[in-house]
């Protein structure tokens, strides 16, 4: 079998379309404009491919974009006097600290200092609650983009068998819990999983995220099983010139693709949904905030 690959650069470019259309109409029947803050600390180089894309993107769509840049060793005090002014501004209704947080800074602090109304990375650990109950919530990005890919292609994921590698707080166990409440069988794996091949090889939907570059050969791959690959590497690339560098995943894409029935490349698979997931949890963020009805289909 030959894998189709889902295309997630064209899936993003159509919900953050749907999202555009959402911003239009809460300016022109509201007078409202959508806000986005994000907060980045110290020179994460990661973070600021992500920071870059996502600014212009906000723009695209209509929204007000705000950025904070702050020096590495700025405080804990500061930066939570930054955080707290973006609580309390009425034009911003999504904020995003991005991650990770230089060493002196306590993380789930910082989280947990996001009014949960405005937290649409869904790491606060009030939404991370609600998810976990089944209550409407912020639900992180990355695992909300790949959670569409899998309802797009599949129509219902329930009662497949769902295997997650990774069992981070950001990617790997929300991921778990969305595709728990769509009714898959799920299995989280991690460093300590034992004969991990032989626990991928039943999965019917592979969800890797695990930060080592095509870590999963294609032959621990279920024949026509769905391969979602969240993993962003970047590696030295000299074949194609002095000092270039390319971007891998965390699933070896060829012998993947071989067997699998479908597959999300890297670059142009989950990243670009993560970016659209962000601006489509900052309309609803809004819509939430002003009482008014929030877009349909761009929510878990
Ligand atoms: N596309 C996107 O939008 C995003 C992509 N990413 C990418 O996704 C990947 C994962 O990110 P994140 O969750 O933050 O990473 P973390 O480093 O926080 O978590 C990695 C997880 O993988 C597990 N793991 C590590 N080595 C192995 C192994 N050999 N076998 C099985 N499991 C293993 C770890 O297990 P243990 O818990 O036991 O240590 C851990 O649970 C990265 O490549 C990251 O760049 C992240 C966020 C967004
Ligand atoms: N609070 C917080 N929330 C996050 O969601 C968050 C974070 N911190 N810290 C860093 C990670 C990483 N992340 C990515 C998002 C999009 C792409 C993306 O769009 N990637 C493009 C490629 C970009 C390129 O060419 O380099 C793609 O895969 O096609 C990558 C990485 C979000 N993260």
């Amino acid at each position: 079998m030959t894998a189709k690959t889902i295309d997630g650069k064209e899936f993003a470019a159509r919900v953050r379309s749907q999202v555009g259309e959402h911003v239009a109409r809460l300016k022109n029947d509201h007078g409202i404009t959508p806000g986005l803050a994000v907060v980045l600390v110290g020179e994460d180089p990661a973070s600021q491919v992500y920071v870059r894309s996502k600014g212009k993107m906000t723009v695209e769509v209509g929204m007000k974009s705000v950025e904070h840049k702050l020096d590495a060793d700025t405080s804990e005090a500061d930066l939570l006097a930054v955080v707290e002014q973006l609580n309390n501004d009425p034009e911003i209704h999504g904020i995003l600290v991005q991650l990770p947080l230089p060493k002196h800074l306590n993380e789930d602090l910082i989280i947990n200092s996001i009014s949960p109304a405005k937290d649409v990375d869904g790491f606060h650990i009030s939404n991370v609650g609600l998810l976990g109950t089944g209550q409407k919530s912020m639900v992180p990005c990355t695992p909300l983009g790949c959670l569409m890919m899998l309802r797009d292609h599949h129509g219902s994921i329930s009662g497949m068998n769902a295997v997650v590698i990774g069992r981070s707080n950001i990617v790997g166990k929300p991921m778990a819990q969305l595709l728990l409440n769509d009714s898959a069988t799920v299995t989280i794996a991690h460093s300590r999983t034992k004969d991990l091949a032989d626990v991928v090889r039943r999965a019917d939907i592979v969800v890797a995220a695990v930060g080592r570059p095509e870590m999963v050969p294609g032959d621990w791959i279920k024949e026509g099983a769905t391969v979602i690959d969240v993993g962003i590497n970047r590696l030295d690339a000299p074949e194609k010139g002095e000092g270039k560098t390319k971007l891998v995943g965390d699933v070896h894409f060829e012998s993947c693709a071989e067997r699998a029935g479908a597959i999300t490349p890297v670059p142009g698979g989950v990243g670009p949904m993560t970016i659209a997931c962000l601006l489509a949890n900052t309309v609803t963020a809004c819509c939430r905030a002003n009482g008014l009805a929030e877009p349909e289909g761009l929510t878990a």
